[in-house]
């Protein structure tokens, strides 16, 4: 096999880089993806320095409500952090690269582990409204037809053409995270299987009857392209799905999804959210 170049071949990533680096010292290991709603997070760190993205070269920008559109560099008990108060999607018009870009750049930094949330629809009629599912694996439709952040001609700076998915969501940040939210007394907790899709539409009854053939758990338009970059370029994955809203896999009774329904339950549920995640990386 080829030797691995000293640098990413696209200079986006080092000018992007060379700002932030002039601007903050801090070289965290841990790297936070903040979804719909839940970017609560990021405002209990310490020690704080924030970016617009707008202000970031080459940083997408967030169009999307509950995405606040800020990287911010902190200290969570003393542990620093680095955390993206929003995120990019497919259907906004970014390419899988774009929603992809910052989690390169967290490698650049220094990133090892990296944790994500996301709202999502339960489909698993056990699911109830505000539960956690931690992610064990994923369905990447946008993949299957042919949308990866890895398309191209492959950057061996960043990892090999091939890219193993096996244990992608980590199983032992999982085992950890089950273990810390017993302690913490949070009961909410289902582990299961997320499907992503472009969106922005919802999914219809049938292509909600044809995930749970597959074995989905929850929905979502999301987290997927973020975990392919980051397993490419050996960063560890974990994340945690929100249940905002409870799937209708049924034609006997019509369901209003919408993102308002999304934000609210994020937001209702942020507290825990926060205090769940906050206690998972401070074993980290
Ligand atoms: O996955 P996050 O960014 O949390 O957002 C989820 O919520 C939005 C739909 O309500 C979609 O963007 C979906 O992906
Ligand atoms: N489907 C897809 N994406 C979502 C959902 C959903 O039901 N809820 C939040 N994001």
């Amino acid at each position: 096999m080829a030797a691995r170049p000293q640098h990413p071949a696209d200079p986006k990533y080092y000018e992007a880089l060379n700002w932030i680096k002039e601007r903050v010292s801090s070289r965290p290991k841990i790297g936070v993806v903040c979804g719909s709603g839940l970017g609560k997070f990021a405002d209990t760190l310490e020690d704080v320095t924030s970016f617009d993205y707008k202000d970031i070269p080459h940083f997408p920008v967030s169009t999307v409500e509950g995405h606040k559109g800020c990287l911010v560099f902190g200290k969570l008990n003393g542990k620093e952090l680095v955390c993206m108060q929003g995120r990019f999607h497919l259907y906004e018009g970014y390419e899988a690269s774009a929603c992809a870009f910052p989690i390169r750049l967290f490698k650049l930094l220094g990133v090892e582990k990296l944790a994500l949330t996301n709202a999502a629809g339960g489909l698993n009629q056990n699911y109830k409204l505000g539960d956690f599912m931690l992610v064990k694996d994923h369905l990447n439709l946008p993949a299957l037809m042919g949308l990866s952040p890895t398309l191209g001609v492959n950057d061996l700076y960043w990892g090999p053409r091939f890219i193993n998915m096996h244990n992608c969501y980590d199983q032992e940040l999982r085992d950890l995270a089950k273990k810390v939210a017993a302690e913490i007394g949070e009961e909410k907790i289902q582990e299961g299987v997320y499907q992503c899709q472009v969106g922005p539409c919802y999914e219809t009854v049938a292509e909600q009857k044809l995930a749970q053939a597959a074995g989905v758990d929850a929905l979502g338009m999301s987290t997927v392209y973020e975990v392919v970059a980051a397993r490419h370029c050996d960063i560890k994955c974990f994340a945690i799905s929100m249940i905002t809203n409870i799937c209708n896999p049924s034609y006997d009774v019509v369901t209003e999804v919408n993102h308002e329904e999304v934000i609210e339950c994020a937001t209702t549920r942020g507290d825990a959210m926060v205090k769940l995640i906050s206690a998972i990386l401070d074993k980290w």
